[in-house]
């Protein structure tokens, strides 16, 4: 029963597809398995698992500080606190003064401790070397306040080690929100499954290093999501030539706005594409204003066979992508919508219906939150609010695959369980690494023929070049592509 180590702030340490679960559906695993144990088993598990790890992460520390909430989450802490004491470390356990009981399992861990001889204080420490945080678990239900919100506080104010149980106090499970106060951990673990706000929104930012331990529970239950996994390396037979591999258009680019275009097209030839075209919008006269690499090929936007190709459309192309786009909705093998793409088809109930009538493993959708939130006609706040939704929501009404893109992009398709990715990082966050993207997934979509399979693929790689960016200068889209 030893935890995993899932992600650290350079990427992921799992290559796996792992469930993700919500809170209620952790809830049900979590009632499930205690009908079938003695009273606090998973509780103590649980407590075992924290103090091993925080030995791991500190095994010089002299004084632990165990933060303990009230709710089951503050149980799990004294679970750890009991080992820590019997391992003869010093430890000093914190909890809120209150009149309200614990419930059964704290209530459990809380006499255990007391008859372990563990002190239990209503106040922080002085000093500590490493706190583990067991404030406030997976039920969160508001901001935290009077003393959750102090000593919160108090933990990010020390540049100690903090070992968050189960989820940083603070952040919600189920978005990655984090509606006030939250916690600032360096190691986070996970308890039965993860669950999606660790892995998205501010969850990447305050989670430190994840750690996930199943308290040896096993499951079939269907999660909420998967973990994106890295895919398997793709083969290139020796008997292969370059129709083997699939055509890729890049159409954008109007006048003045063409690096979007060659970032994209470049993208997909770095990412193994047989033959790839560059289509610039008329405005461009057929000329680029940036340099155009001779491997590829550039082609008038009417001289373009869709039927056959792979296409991806939108990088910058402005207002005027939205004349040839019905052709292209309509005829397109495969399709990869991003940016003005997207602009334009939010803006018209047409090209939304030409979209919708796609087969529905041919398209994918690349939205960052402001295009998703105009694709859906509300605000960014809203789309932010729960991505895991969000995505779910524009992949069921436009009937396609979408990656919405963002800390922890989810990619979405009708009739499947969401994913979320692990890769990429905050250096990922400059303009035209979205255009690298939209050629990756233009890639990967001619290969593979699914649009599924595709997204998964493409959003993968392209956070994993980003988390293997070792160079001391700082990413730029074209270094990004140049290293696939
Ligand atoms: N049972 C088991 O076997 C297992 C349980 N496990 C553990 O249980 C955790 C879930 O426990 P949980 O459901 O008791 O919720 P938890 O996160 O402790 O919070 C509830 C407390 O917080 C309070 N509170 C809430 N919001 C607040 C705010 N904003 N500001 C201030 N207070 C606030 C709330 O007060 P109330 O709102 O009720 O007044 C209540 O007192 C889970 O994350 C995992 O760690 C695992 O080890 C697996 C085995
Ligand atoms: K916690």
């Amino acid at each position: 029963m030893n935890s995993e180590w899932i992600l650290s702030t350079q990427g992921p340490k799992t290559f796996a597809r792992l469930p993700i679960l919500g809170t209620t559906a952790s809830r049900t695993l979590e009632e499930n398995a205690i009908q079938n144990h003695p009273p606090g088993y998973l509780m103590q598990r649980a407590g075992l698992a924290l103090a091993k790890l925080s030995l791991a992460v500190a095994p010089h520390a002299h004084v632990f500080w165990i933060a303990c909430g009230r709710g089951n989450n503050g149980g799990d802490g004294l679970e750890a606190a009991i080992h820590l004491h019997q391992w003869g470390k010093e430890i000093h356990v914190s909890m809120p003064a209150a009149d309200k009981p614990l419930p059964t399992d704290a209530g459990l861990a809380f006499a255990r401790a007391r008859q372990a001889g563990v002190a239990i204080h209503d106040h922080a420490p002085d000093h500590w070397d490493i706190c583990i945080d067991a404030l406030l678990g997976i039920g969160l239900t508001h901001a935290p306040t009077g003393t959750y919100a102090d000593w919160i506080g108090l933990i990010n104010s020390r540049s100690c080690d903090v070992i968050s149980a189960d989820i940083p106090s603070g952040l919600m499970a189920d978005t990655g929100d984090a509606p006030g106060a939250c916690v600032n951990a360096t190691h986070t673990l996970s308890m039965l499954r993860l669950k999606p706000g660790l892995l998205t929104l501010h969850g990447r930012d305050v989670c430190g290093n994840l750690w996930l331990n199943t308290l040896g529970l096993e499951s079939t239950a269907e999660p909420t999501a998967w973990l994106n996994p890295m895919p398997a390396a793709y083969h290139r037979p020796h008997l292969s030539h370059k129709g083997s591999f699939g055509d890729v258009a890049v159409a954008g680019g109007t006048r003045g706005m063409q690096g979007a275009a060659v970032l994209a097209a470049r993208a997909a030839l770095q990412s193994g594409a047989g033959r790839v075209y560059l289509a610039l919008l008329p405005s461009a006269n057929g000329e680029a204003s940036v340099k155009v690499p001779a491997d590829l090929m550039q082609r008038h936007t009417d001289a373009l066979q869709p039927q056959q190709l792979t296409l991806v459309a939108g990088c910058g192309g402005g207002e005027e992508i939205a004349h040839p786009l019905p052709r292209w909705l309509l005829e397109s093998k495969h399709l990869v919508l991003d940016a003005d793409a997207l602009n334009a088809i939010a803006a018209s109930a047409d090209l939304q219906t030409l979209l919708q009538g796609r087969d529905v493993d041919t398209t994918v959708i690349t939205p960052h939150p402001l295009e998703a939130a105009r694709l859906l006609g509300c605000s960014v706040g809203e789309v932010q609010a729960d991505r895991l939704r969000t995505a779910q929501l524009l992949a069921k009404q436009f009937k396609c695959t979408v990656i919405l893109k963002g800390s922890g992009s989810i990619i979405a398709a009708p009739d499947r369980l969401p994913h979320i990715n692990p890769s990429g990082n905050g250096k990922l966050a400059i303009a035209g690494t979205g255009d690298v993207l939209a050629g990756m997934t233009g890639a990967a979509l001619a290969r593979h023929a699914s649009a599924w399979k595709a997204a998964c693929a493409a959003c993968y790689h392209h956070g994993a070049l980003a988390d293997q960016w070792v160079k001391r200068t700082s990413l730029t889209a074209s270094g990004l592509l140049e290293s696939i």
